[in-house]
């Protein structure tokens, strides 16, 4: 599992091979290893995910910088994919924003978003979200740069100004993030292609759209994006969404059948989750290290 470059180098090597670069969120570590399989190049923490996921909180800036680099930690154990990690507000003031970058660094992702709510912040796709002055977050930004110890980290600056101050202000914003040097610029709750057109004509940086479901923004395809200059495309909850359906069913049907043979057909097999663990690989060796004979 070792590598020779590092996260970060990796996450900006995605970057330019694949356009745009799809970015899927992973909960946990055996998500990540099922992402990696199938083909994908790049994986996302999600800061709702941890809350929801691992804590049953709602995504409301409850949750720890050391919540997050404990899955953080989980999941580069068990991927070498870049993984980009959603670091809310930065859980406090320049030197709190410095260990964001040095610890989550060391937890081994690639890099993080930082986003321009205030510090009691909300889902970035429901009403009533409040921002910090444009200077307060080009202040969050210079911190983060300034803590960077692998200098190809990458720092994403992500702004959520387009629902209370318009399109020219969050451009605004992205601008002044990029000049602060954030290396890439995550437009949050855009509605339209002709915004995101906006955001990637107005910056020399890689930008990031946010394609979750039930928010404000309709499920743009790749290429409607990758037509519009968009170079990553996340999708930050999908697969935990649907995971969660899923097991909700399987509760529910437990219940009322007394069984599971419902639902025995949308499980994945025990041959199947072998599969992705590599789980026969490390009963040899267990066979070869302890023989019975
Ligand atoms: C990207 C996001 O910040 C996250 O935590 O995953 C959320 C996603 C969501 O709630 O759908 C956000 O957009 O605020
Ligand atoms: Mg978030």
């Amino acid at each position: 599992m070792s590598q020779l470059t590092s996260a970060g180098a990796r996450l900006r090597q995605a970057i330019q091979q694949e356009n745009p670069l799809q970015i899927v969120g992973t909960v946990n570590a055996y998500t990540a290893m099922m992402a990696e399989r199938v083909g994908h190049k790049a994986l996302y923490l999600s800061g709702a995910g941890v809350a929801n996921a691992s804590f049953g909180f709602p995504d409301l800036g409850m949750t720890s910088l050391n919540d997050v680099c404990e899955d953080i930690r989980r999941i580069t154990g068990a991927s070498d994919l870049p993984l980009l990690v959603d670091a809310d507000t930065g859980w406090g003031g320049a030197f709190n924003i410095a260990r964001t970058v040095k610890d989550m660094t060391k937890a081994g992702a690639a890099g993080f978003h930082i986003e321009d709510q205030v510090a009691q912040k909300r889902c970035g796709h429901r009403p009533n979200k409040e921002i910090v002055t444009k200077g307060e977050m080009v202040d969050r930004v210079k911190a983060a740069v300034d803590a960077r110890t692998d200098e190809q980290f990458v720092i994403m600056a992500r702004t959520d100004a387009l629902q209370q101050e318009g399109l020219d202000a969050a451009l605004d914003r992205a601008r002044a993030c990029v000049e602060a040097g954030a290396d890439a610029i995550f437009a949050e709750a855009v509605h339209t292609l002709d915004q995101y057109k906006a955001f990637t004509d107005a910056l020399n940086v890689p930008v990031l759209a946010n394609i979750t479901e039930f928010g404000k923004t309709p499920l743009f395809n790749k290429q409607e994006l990758a037509e519009v200059g968009v170079d990553m495309v996340l999708y930050p909850l999908s697969a935990f969404r649907a995971m969660n359906k899923a097991a909700l069913n399987v509760y529910n049907s437990i219940l009322e059948n007394g069984d599971q043979k419902a639902v025995v057909d949308d499980m994945q097999t025990r041959a199947e989750l072998y599969d992705f663990l590599n789980y026969h690989a490390f009963e040899e060796k267990l066979d070869n290290l302890f023989s019975k004979k």
